[in-house]
């Protein structure tokens, strides 16, 4: 939950000023606007990459600024709109036993967790690969699977269907979609329209660091939340 938060990288410049938004895990929420109307800021907001000056941002139940990024990230994933910045290891099946390891699980359970996520996401061919090399799609379904394997009930997508052809795009889809019927709450900043129009429960637009649009469509959702447009 976005509690009244304000936000400026310069002062006298806020992008984000007094906002308030709740979220809710059955939506898939789209955050629209035009270029540089704060759409990342905001969502390296609710994932606590960046803290409030004023306000807080509520990640189930707990204040962003008190908690550490690793323990966020167990409850909200972030896709950055460049997934590079978000690979590390030396191969894709490292990327995503690592985290597994560091949590302290057993060996046999982590082989198990590792080889189910890059069956999803279309990554069995390429576990020895080194990640740098790969696609952007792939390199975007490392990105995702890494961020998936901590479980988080949330998912802050930035900008995830550029440069994607349309069979990678449907590829997407068809994640995104698997990860709703899981009741992962999705959030999607995006420019694209037809891509929004096919998937978001709740459409959420931005101006002047303000909220000047917040409009729900029902899609056939199981939402709980005030009415449908
Ligand atoms: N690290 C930063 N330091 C200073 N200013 C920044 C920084 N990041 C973003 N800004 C500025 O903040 C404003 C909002 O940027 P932001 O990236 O949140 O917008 P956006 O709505 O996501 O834009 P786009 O649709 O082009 O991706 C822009 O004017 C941008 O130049």
């Amino acid at each position: 939950m976005i509690d009244h938060v304000s936000f400026a990288y310069k002062k006298q410049h806020p992008i984000i000023n007094n906002m308030s938004i709740e979220l809710f895990s059955e939506d898939f929420t789209a955050i629209v606007g035009a270029n540089g109307t704060g759409k990342t800021t905001l969502g390296k907001l609710m994932t606590g990459i960046l803290k409030p000056e004023k306000g807080s941002v509520i990640i189930d139940g707990l204040d962003s600024s008190k908690i550490s990024l690793g323990a966020i990230g167990k409850k909200a994933g972030y896709l950055f709109q460049n997934p590079e910045r978000q690979i590390f290891a030396p191969n894709v099946y490292e990327e995503l036993s690592f985290p597994l390891e560091v949590k302290g699980m057993k060996k046999e359970e982590i082989e198990r967790k590792v080889n189910e996520s890059l069956t999803i996401f279309q990554l069995t061919h390429l576990s020895k690969v080194f990640p740098f090399t790969l696609s952007q799609g792939e390199k975007q379904r490392l990105a995702l699977a890494a961020i998936l394997i901590n479980e988080p009930k949330f998912l802050i997508l930035d900008e995830p269907t550029t440069g994607l052809d349309i069979e990678r795009k449907n590829t997407l889809s068809t994640i995104l979609g698997r990860l709703k019927e899981k009741g992962i709450g999705i959030v999607m900043i995006s420019h694209d329209g037809a891509f929004i129009g096919k998937h978001a429960t709740r459409i959420i637009e931005l101006a002047g660091g303000e909220v000047i649009g917040d409009n729900k469509k029902c899609l056939g959702s199981k939402s709980k939340t005030d009415h449908c447009a």
